[in-house]
């Protein structure tokens, strides 16, 4: 539907966007989620049409918008301040992308769109006696009352509270699928692009680091931003020293090795929720592949997962685990005494070094 040909930006000398390329189909929900000062901002603006490309193109179902000013596009825009009209109510706000419809029309649009974001009773409030999730609604109601071919959300919920924001967060994401309505979102929250869209666009310094779904991205991270910015990730500097086989610190794994020739130099990544844990004295029969020593540093509580963090000597490295806490929310005390760390070849990724690391070995 929306198709993103090659953008790119400068703002002085400075590139912002370097060589965009994305389609967006009917109904899709794209996030584009990145760092402060990766670029997504801009290119949500030049999407919306208050920004220009320097080069590339937008095509809308084949045609090309690149020239078309913001008016003419007509797409709806949520901000992250609420932009409302301080002194309209929620209902005036709602209409105010409505002039063009007779006014009867104009009224049962309002009241339909402000019961869809749950305000069916509070359209005569201005946004002063709003709390900030139902201004961020009426914003959500009016970007969407004159039924805009395309949403476009710029970290929409960033300015809330969080018990606020994860009920914001899941009713978007509903309406979104009501309405069928093609949406991209900006966000630098992980969790909220792998809650909510379909699929998630990594943005790192102007490029596309790595799109896909968020199950995809969690589970097949390409690079080493990736596998740090999505989600938590042990990272360990490692050697492939035989087919699937590597060398960490002073120990050897085994893992998937078919994209890297022996010799080279890798980062090998393991999520905190894929180490398993046992204590020494008893350690568990079956196969010892990927079986390490370690001891525990350090143990952080956070609810329903402890988050440990385990030293170990033959891997020269900590790692970070994860521990459910149980209904007692209690370690066990053999948490503190010798443990054995199964790593499992499936769960290990194996990443290229970062271009910088790479010159520098
Ligand atoms: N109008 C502008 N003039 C000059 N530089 C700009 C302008 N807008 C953005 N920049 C610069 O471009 C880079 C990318 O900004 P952008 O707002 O797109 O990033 P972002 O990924 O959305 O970050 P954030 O989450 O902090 O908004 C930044 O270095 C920013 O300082």
């Amino acid at each position: 539907m929306l198709s993103i040909q090659h953008i790119t930006k400068r703002y002085r000398a400075q590139p912002v966007l370097r060589g965009i390329a994305l389609d967006v189909a009917p109904g899709e929900f794209i996030s584009l989620l990145g760092p402060s000062g990766c670029g997504k901002t801009t290119l949500l603006r030049i999407l919306c049409g208050i920004e220009s490309p320097d080069t590339g193109s937008l095509t809308l179902r084949g045609e090309d918008i690149t020239a078309w000013p913001a008016a003419r596009r007509r797409f709806g825009v949520v901000f992250q301040s609420y932009a409302l009209f301080p002194n309209l109510s929620a209902a005036q706000n709602v209409a105010f992308g409505l002039q063009d419809l007779p006014r009867a029309q104009r009224a049962e649009r309002v009241a339909e769109m402000l019961a869809l974001v749950g305000l069916g009773d509070q359209g005569h409030k201005v946004p002063s006696q709003l709390s900030g999730g139902q201004q961020q609604r009426v914003a959500l109601a009016r970007a969407l009352a004159p039924r805009p071919e395309l949403l476009l959300l710029d970290e929409p919920l960033s300015a809330l509270d969080a018990q606020v924001r994860g009920g914001l967060q899941a009713e978007i994401r509903r309406l979104q699928q009501q309405l069928g309505i093609t949406t991209v979102m900006v966000t630098h929250d992980q969790d909220e692009a792998l809650s909510m869209a379909d699929r998630v666009v990594v943005m790192h310094e102007g490029r596309i680091e790595q799109q896909g779904t968020p199950q995809q991205l969690y589970a097949r991270p390409e690079t080493r931003f990736v596998a740090g910015f999505v989600g938590r990730m042990n990272l360990l500097p490692a050697r492939v020293v035989a087919a699937n086989r590597v060398e960490v610190g002073h120990t050897r794994l085994h893992c998937d090795t078919q994209a890297f020739r022996t010799g080279s130099t890798l980062l090998l990544g393991l999520r905190p929720e894929a180490v398993q844990l046992h204590r020494a004295d008893t350690p568990p029969a079956g196969a010892t592949d990927n079986r390490v020593r370690a001891r525990l540093l350090e143990a952080q509580f956070h609810g329903p997962t402890a988050l440990l963090r385990l030293h170990c000597d033959s891997l020269q490295a900590t790692l970070d685990a994860h521990w459910p806490t149980g209904v007692d929310a209690r370690l066990p005390d053999w948490l503190h005494g010798e443990l054995l760390l199964d790593l499992p070849a499936p769960a290990l990724h194996t990443l290229p070094l970062p271009e910088s690391t790479r010159r520098a070995a």
